[in-house]
């Protein structure tokens, strides 16, 4: 097995917050995890500290074999660790296609470029000229998704993709997360959606007060469903 990412016993701080405390986790080649917990836990800062955009002290972060001392922004993508992010962050003045075109700017060759991307979203393509932000919530999120793609990654992380989504359009994205998935690309899933996770997931992580408390396999499933949701519920 090929880890991918590889986080171990990781402390992570804002300023003199600590919200990582001693945080292990792996995902290997091909895998679908999912990082599941109670709003606040501290998910996205998770996601953040890969970035070093929360403070990492403490503990070590591998992408692939490449030891992340001091983590930037531009790092992940490089080592084919690619982010979409919470809130999709779509950049307002560029057109859809623009948008694209800013995930393929970390020069990493593969399968996907513009018209891979229109294949699998066929709606971005009907509305390649238009603003990013113009879109509806659902297509910004294919948005996000497709940009990320077009950094040819090893491994996605999605932080909260159906957030505020109505369940046709989650049910769309379900189904494009798993075919990214069987094309090769491992998927880490940050979601409080459990009907979301049982499709997509292959095992989770659940995470409480800033460490990883469970782990275990994830079926599709009204038990697996229940024994998720105790996780999240507030
Ligand atoms: N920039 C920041 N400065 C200080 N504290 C922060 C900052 N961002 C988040 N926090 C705090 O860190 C903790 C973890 O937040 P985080 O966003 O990682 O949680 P989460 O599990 O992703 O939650 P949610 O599901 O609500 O997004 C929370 O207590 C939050 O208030």
């Amino acid at each position: 097995m090929t880890a991918l990412l590889t986080l171990d016993n990781i402390n992570a701080f804002y300023g003199s917050a600590h919200i990582l405390h001693g945080l292990s986790l792996s995902v290997n080649a091909g895998e679908r995890v999912a990082l599941i917990g109670r709003n606040g836990v501290g998910k996205t800062t998770v996601v953040n500290t890969i970035l070093g955009l929360a403070a990492l002290k403490g503990g070590q972060i591998h992408l692939g074999k490449h030891a992340l001392h001091k983590p930037r922004p531009y790092m992940a993508a490089q080592h084919g660790v690619v982010v979409v992010p919470q809130g999709r962050r779509i950049v307002a003045n560029l057109s859809v296609e623009e948008n694209l075109q800013l995930g393929a700017a970390v020069g990493r060759k593969g399968h996907w470029n513009v018209p891979e991307v229109y294949k699998l979203f066929p709606i971005l393509q009907e509305r390649a000229h238009t603003p990013g932000t113009a879109l509806s919530g659902g297509q910004q999120q294919m948005l996000a998704v497709g940009r990320a793609l077009m950094a040819n990654p090893s491994l996605i992380l999605l932080d909260e993709p159906t957030e505020g989504l109505a369940p046709v359009i989650v049910d769309q994205l379900a189904r494009i997360f798993n075919q990214v998935a069987s094309q090769g690309t491992a998927l880490l899933l940050i979601e409080q959606n459990m009907s979301l996770v049982v499709r997509v997931a292959e095992r989770y992580c659940a995470m409480a007060k800033g460490s990883v408390v469970a782990h275990g396999p994830v079926e599709n499933t009204r038990e697996s469903l229940k024994d998720l949701e105790t996780h999240v519920m507030v």
